[in-house]
């Protein structure tokens, strides 16, 4: 048996038999998790839509009475058959639109509320997901997930389904109302019927391709200007406009001849149900007429059955476009359940071992590890690092460096083997406690909105300014805040507040800094600082980096001073492994490299 689990099926459409039923199943269950809870509210709107829907079908059959009976009443000088039939008539005409508000209100109120709950579960799943999903899983498609995917399913709530319940239970109310008023037009219509459902299949099944065609249109749409503006300093340096204008404009006449495709089935479809309908309202109205003439049915039965049989016909546009929502929706909800179902790869330990304070020994017991199966990183790796030591990683690209870190912070589990912090496997220890004992400080350090101060409190949410003042002013980011238009509550993503990559650089330190971690990675943190700067920054970290398990991974060499013990990697193993001098003075790999970085000074 196969099985789709999470996003694997998403990108395919050969999914087989059993494999569509299972996604199918799983979006039933993911609705019916979103609806349960509006049990009573969803009862309550069907009874409200039954009962304004009767108002409205009453209509037509209190104007066949008031003529039928009011108006020769009224001949004979009575006044009160027609004076009731038109208060009755107001009446219904009232609370059919009082209650068509309440119904609009209580739809949109579900509509909302399933949103609601949907919007919150994307973010937090996605937020919960661990690093792999999302370096596989494109953001171009989370943003999808949150943008167009709930904008389906909003369209299908907020129109689609009132369409097709309402429109549903009208027609079905109108023809019962025919039948009984007049039977023989309802024969009229029902013989109506049949041009009216070749007329509705021919469009269904036209529209359902054409409707998909304009979705990956769409979406291909999205997906470029995404792409472009997220690579949009490359654009620039590679001066790709107009390529990109020429591929955009592809998709965007792609988009719009998919639009007008559709549009065009419209125009054969809108005309076709506005002529039966005339036609069946002419043939009610001749066979009518006769019928009036010979005394077999009154004049106001008569203008009843034109009102049924031209009512009839009036929800069927909206609800031929029903079916193309609930596609689209579907196909949302199908994915969002996909995304919902995935789990981490590095879930929360069950029985979270506490670690309060941690003294930053970290070990690496036969771990092995590859990001995919069949492709090993690290093989069968073994790595004791004392707390305190300050270590230098180098070695060349792709050597996995940046690797060895990830399982540090334990952004991944090793495939195989343990890696440990004071003796306690990363993966027992209790999240809070790891993320305060490991903090690792990436080159592309992120700013989020907001100010300075509130970026590098991140590291410690409860931070006075003066411990964030401090913290800037121990690794050197203190003076260029100072002189920001608004200092430390400048909004570092406004106009005017922008920073450099080194300040930023410098900005996420202090961050580190203030959250005082037994264990810190500096992942290339330094590379965008300038030599005076870097030079700043090594002193700073000296001192910070005295009572603190430390790996510095660098290209170069120059941070390797500080370091107490050096560790050179190659093909994810460590070939190297000494103190800096021992190395240097060494006839290894690095006592070349940093021979070849010296002399590169001179
Ligand atoms: N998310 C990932 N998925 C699959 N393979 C990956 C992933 N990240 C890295 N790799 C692979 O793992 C290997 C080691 O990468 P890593 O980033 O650890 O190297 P590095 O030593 O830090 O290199 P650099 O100095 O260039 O940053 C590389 O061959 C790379 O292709």
């Amino acid at each position: 048996m196969s099985v789709v689990t999470g996003v694997t099926g998403e990108e395919r459409d050969d999914l087989n038999r059993a494999e569509s039923t299972q996604v199918r199943r799983r979006s039933q269950v993911l609705l019916g998790s979103l609806l349960s809870p509006l049990k009573r509210r969803i009862v309550l709107t069907f009874a409200v839509v039954v009962v304004s829907t009767a108002a409205q079908v009453a209509g037509p059959a209190l104007i066949a009475l008031g003529i039928d009976r009011g108006v020769p009443a009224l001949i004979a000088g009575d006044a009160m058959p027609v004076a009731l039939t038109t208060i009755a008539y107001i009446v219904l005409g009232i609370g059919g639109a009082l209650l068509i508000g309440w119904y609009t209100l209580l739809q949109a109120k579900i509509s909302q509320a399933v949103l609601f709950d949907l919007r919150r579960r994307v973010f937090r799943q996605t937020q919960r997901l661990s690093l792999e999903f999302h370096e596989s899983y494109t953001s171009g498609r989370i943003i999808s997930r949150q943008t167009s995917d709930l904008d389906s399913i909003r369209e299908l709530l907020d129109s689609g389904v009132s369409n097709l319940v309402s429109g549903v239970l009208y027609m079905l109310g109108t023809a019962i109302a025919l039948v009984v008023i007049d039977p023989m037009s309802g024969a009229i219509l029902a013989g109506a019927l049949v041009p009216l459902w070749f007329l509705t299949r021919w469009f269904q099944t036209r529209s359902q391709i054409r409707f998909r065609r304009t979705r990956v249109a769409s979406a291909r749409v999205i997906v470029k200007f995404v792409e472009t503006m997220t690579g949009i300093r490359a654009v620039k340096a590679f001066r790709t406009e107009p390529a990109n204008d020429r591929v955009f404009a592809k998709d965007v006449e792609e988009h719009r001849d998919s639009n007008a495709r559709v549009i065009r089935l419209f125009g054969i479809y809108d005309p076709g149900l506005v002529l039966i309908g005339n036609v069946t309202v002419a043939i009610v109205l001749l066979v009518g007429g006769y019928r009036v003439v010979d005394g077999g049915i009154q004049i106001g039965v008569l203008l009843a059955a034109l009102l049924y049989s031209r009512r009839f016909f009036d929800p069927m546009e909206e609800m031929a476009m029903f079916y193309n929502s609930y596609q689209s929706a579907a196909a949302a909800l199908e994915k969002i359940s996909g995304v919902l179902e995935e789990e981490p790869t590095v879930p929360d330990p069950a029985h979270p071992v506490e670690l309060r304070a941690a003294r930053g020994a970290l070990r690496f017991d036969e771990v092995t590890f590859g990001y995919s199966a069949g492709r090993v990183i690290l093989p069968s790796f073994d790595l004791d690092i004392p707390a305190g030591q300050v270590i230098a990683l180098v070695g060349s690209t792709g050597a996995g460096k940046t690797t060895l870190a990830k399982l540090i912070s334990r952004f991944y589990d090793p495939t195989i083997g343990t890696v440990t912090l004071d003796g306690i496997d990363l993966r027992s220890l209790h999240p809070k406690d790891l993320r305060r004992a490991i903090v690792m400080v990436t080159q592309e350090s992120y700013l989020f909105s907001g100010s300075v101060a509130e970026n590098i409190a991140l590291g410690k949410p409860d931070a006075t300014r003066e411990q964030i003042v401090s913290a800037a002013r121990a690794v050197g980011a203190h003076e260029f805040i100072e002189l920001l238009p608004n200092g430390y509550d400048t909004d570092v993503n406004k106009r005017g507040g922008r920073v450099s990559a080194g300040q930023r650089q410098l900005i996420s330190f202090a961050r580190a800094f203030l959250a005082d971690p037994a264990v810190l990675i500096l992942d290339e943190a330094t590379a965008s600082l300038d030599i005076p700067s870097e030079r700043a920054v090594q002193e700073a970290l000296q001192t910070l980096l005295s009572d603190r398990t430390a790996i510095i991974i660098a290209h170069r060499l120059s941070t390797v001073a500080i370091a107490d013990r050096v560790l050179v990697m190659e093909h994810g193993r460590i070939v190297e492994d000494g103190t800096p001098a021992d190395l240097i003075g060494g006839t290894g790999r690095f006592a070349s490299l940093h021979a070849a970085w010296r002399d590169s000074l001179v």
